[in-house]
């Protein structure tokens, strides 16, 4: 039986902090293919740098977010969806964290937002990360399938119906031993983070050994392979598990941007990587078995074909 704790902490598990996530230069981009497949292989995380997303767009996100969560909670918490405090999921997951969740893909209103300003500095964002997420896809199916791989990922996102979302994450200082975000993979394709330098997040690379990400370099993105581009690249690309950790001094603020499929869209494994790991479904069964699993679960295995199946 799972007893689910209020306010989980920490369990004392090891650490290991001289692993460094590779740093990507996309200016050079047959090098950067190579890294980025090898990282999604090794450690299904990496950061960017030179990713085309400029500065200003992201100061501005950061400001209104930092204005919004800043805000009294009674008057956040009158704002109702999309911010949500603590609740993390429908099955009693909580964590030391209040958010914002917005679709990207259909007209959203922050009820704080009176000017306005909030929505025009995250539709700005939304539209450049976008762009550097359908870079980064083409670049990812290239360096797997080869040039006949073409837009095969990309074009998931490109549907006028994808389901991507933004998270604007806050974790105000506190305890350290409380969990901001219990460890989880990102159900979606891609995510692309964003961090206010503080740090917090860590990665999973092998059961009970926790990696800490550090926020640097202060203009790289970090991102990460979720469960959809395992599927569909046969288990060649890990989407880790991942989980933060509150800061003593410092809130941490993050914005992840989850690239997802249109929920009618079928997922499977990409041509020329062999028997198939996992059975083909949409986005739509998939986002229904996160919602009825906890956090931590390792859903995809609901969605692994028996392994007689790779005799
Ligand atoms: O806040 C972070 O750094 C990570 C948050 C996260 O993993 C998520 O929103 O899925
Ligand atoms: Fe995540």
């Amino acid at each position: 039986m799972v007893v689910i704790s209020q306010n989980p902490t920490m369990k004392m598990e090891k650490i290991r902090d001289d692993i460094e996530l590779p740093i990507i230069n996309l200016c050079n981009r047959s090098e950067a293919m190579k890294e980025m497949v090898k990282a999604c292989e090794e450690y299904g995380f990496f950061k960017v740098i030179n990713h085309g997303v400029p500065q200003g767009i992201i100061s501005q996100v950061e400001e209104e977010a930092r204005g919004f969560f800043a805000k009294p909670g009674p008057e956040k918490m009158r704002a109702g969806p999309p911010y949500g405090c603590k609740n993390i999921g429908l099955q009693g997951d909580v964590g030391e964290v209040e958010y914002l969740i917005l679709q990207t893909n259909s007209p959203f209103i922050i009820p704080t937002d009176e000017s306005n300003k909030f929505r025009s500095a995250i539709n700005a964002y939304v539209e450049a990360v976008r762009k550097l997420a359908c870079d980064i896809l083409d670049l990812l199916v290239e360096g797997v399938c080869g040039s006949e791989g073409g837009s095969a990922l990309s074009r998931l996102m490109r549907d006028s119906e994808n389901d991507s979302i933004l998270r604007l994450n806050h974790y105000p200082a506190g305890e350290v031993s409380k969990i901001g975000f219990g460890e989880h993979t990102d159900p979606q394709i891609i995510t692309l983070l964003r961090s206010n330098g503080v740090e917090g997040l860590q990665i999973s690379v092998q059961d009970g050994l926790w990696v800490p990400v550090n926020p640097y370099p202060d203009s790289a993105f970090c991102v990460n392979v979720g469960d959809i581009l395992r599927v569909m690249t046969n288990g060649r690309f890990v989407s880790v598990k991942h989980r933060v950790a509150v800061q003593a001094y410092e809130s941490r603020m993050s914005i992840a941007y989850f690239v997802a499929p249109a929920l009618h869209a079928t997922v499977s494994c990409l041509p020329g990587l062999g028997l198939p790991l996992y059975r083909s479904f949409t986005w739509g069964e998939y986002k229904q078995a996160v919602y009825t699993g906890r956090l931590a679960d390792t859903r995809l295995n609901l969605f692994a074909l028996p392994s007689h199946h790779n005799l």
